[in-house]
């Protein structure tokens, strides 16, 4: 059984859709990245999984639990962690304070090790805390019962480039000791560097589900050039170059084609500077998802150079 089973899960608050009629699952032992723009609905889908919020229309199972079933989810969320985006803490208890009463409910048994590698100040009160002190915080919170599933809404905010990656490492660490792993994100490059599987979310519709490789290989690179003039319209031609847009002295484009090909145009011309990265999240949007949600995979070519 898969760890997750989203089926047709909808909110509403009130005239607002938040999520509408939303399926995938997430199978046991994967990271899965929940990506898309703020107000997407991932917030509101990851409460509707934990029965903090009672979905409209749908259903869901965690860990085999219907979030339906009250007494099932709170039996299950004791192998679940949870990382919320707003960490509610109190702010005049102390972070051992936070970590005992956890532990007294949930289990602590990798308390210690966790406080290792990301390290709140814990003897002080939260209210003192930055912001990265309270995520730290609650990632060893979420982790440190050692729960078979964690689920963390944008558990990178605020933590510096450092300890970004730290938590990266430790999530695919999890993920190699069985744990099965979800979080959401509007960064797409930070999921790429740790999920196997990605649902992208937009207005509340699940407009892809893609594993990460296929995911940025459809989302081709953005490619930035300072050229010649002749150099600007013969790029044009190329299979696989689209959205082109000219700026003073060079032009940028998306490039979904063979790498070489590109190359080998390129290697004609006077390039005088060469940007290549990957395309913004709302580029891969725009470009591979249409508003009913269809991969956009023949879209047309466009040279208005
Ligand atoms: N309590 C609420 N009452 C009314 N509308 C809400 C409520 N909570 C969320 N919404 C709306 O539901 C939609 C989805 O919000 P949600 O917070 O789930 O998105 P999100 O993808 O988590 O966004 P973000 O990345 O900004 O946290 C948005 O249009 C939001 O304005």
């Amino acid at each position: 059984m898969a760890t997750i089973e989203v089926d047709s899960l909808t909110k509403d608050y009130g005239s607002v859709r938040a999520v509408d009629a939303i399926s995938f699952t997430v199978e046991s032992g994967e990271i899965f990245g929940f990506l898309g723009p703020n107000g997407a609905g991932k917030t509101t889908t990851i409460r509707s999984l934990l029965g903090l919020l009672e979905p409209t229309a749908g259903s869901a199972t965690v860990l085999g639990a219907d979030v339906h079933d009250e007494g099932a989810l709170i039996e299950a969320k004791r192998r679940i962690g949870y990382l919320p985006a707003n960490l509610g803490f109190d702010e005049e208890a102390t972070g051992e304070d936070v970590l005992d009463y956890h532990e007294s409910v949930k289990g602590g048994s990798r308390r210690d090790e966790l406080l290792e590698i990301f390290t709140p100040p814990v003897e002080r009160p939260i209210r003192e805390y930055s912001t990265g002190n309270k995520r730290m915080l609650g990632i060893v919170q979420a982790f440190m019962h050692d729960p078979e599933l964690v689920i963390m809404d944008e558990p990178t905010s605020g933590l510096d480039p450092l300890k970004q990656e730290e938590f990266n490492e430790f999530v695919r660490n999890e993920r190699d000791r069985g744990k099965t792993l979800f979080f959401s994100s509007h960064v797409l490059s930070e999921v790429r560097r740790v999920c196997d599987r990605v649902g992208i979310l937009r207005e509340g519709e699940l407009v892809g589900l893609e594993d990460i490789e296929t995911l940025l290989r459809q989302g081709g690179k953005r490619v930035q050039l300072q050229t010649t003039d002749e150099a600007r319209a013969a790029l044009t031609e190329i299979d696989g170059v689209i959205d082109v847009q000219a700026f003073a002295e060079g032009i940028q484009f998306i490039y979904t084609g063979e790498y070489n090909a590109l190359l080998r145009e390129l290697a004609t011309h006077d390039v005088r500077e060469i940007d290549i990265s990957e395309p913004p999240l709302e580029d891969i949007f725009m470009h591979y998802y249409g508003a009913d949600g269809a991969a956009e995979s023949d879209r047309e070519v466009r040279s208005d150079v």
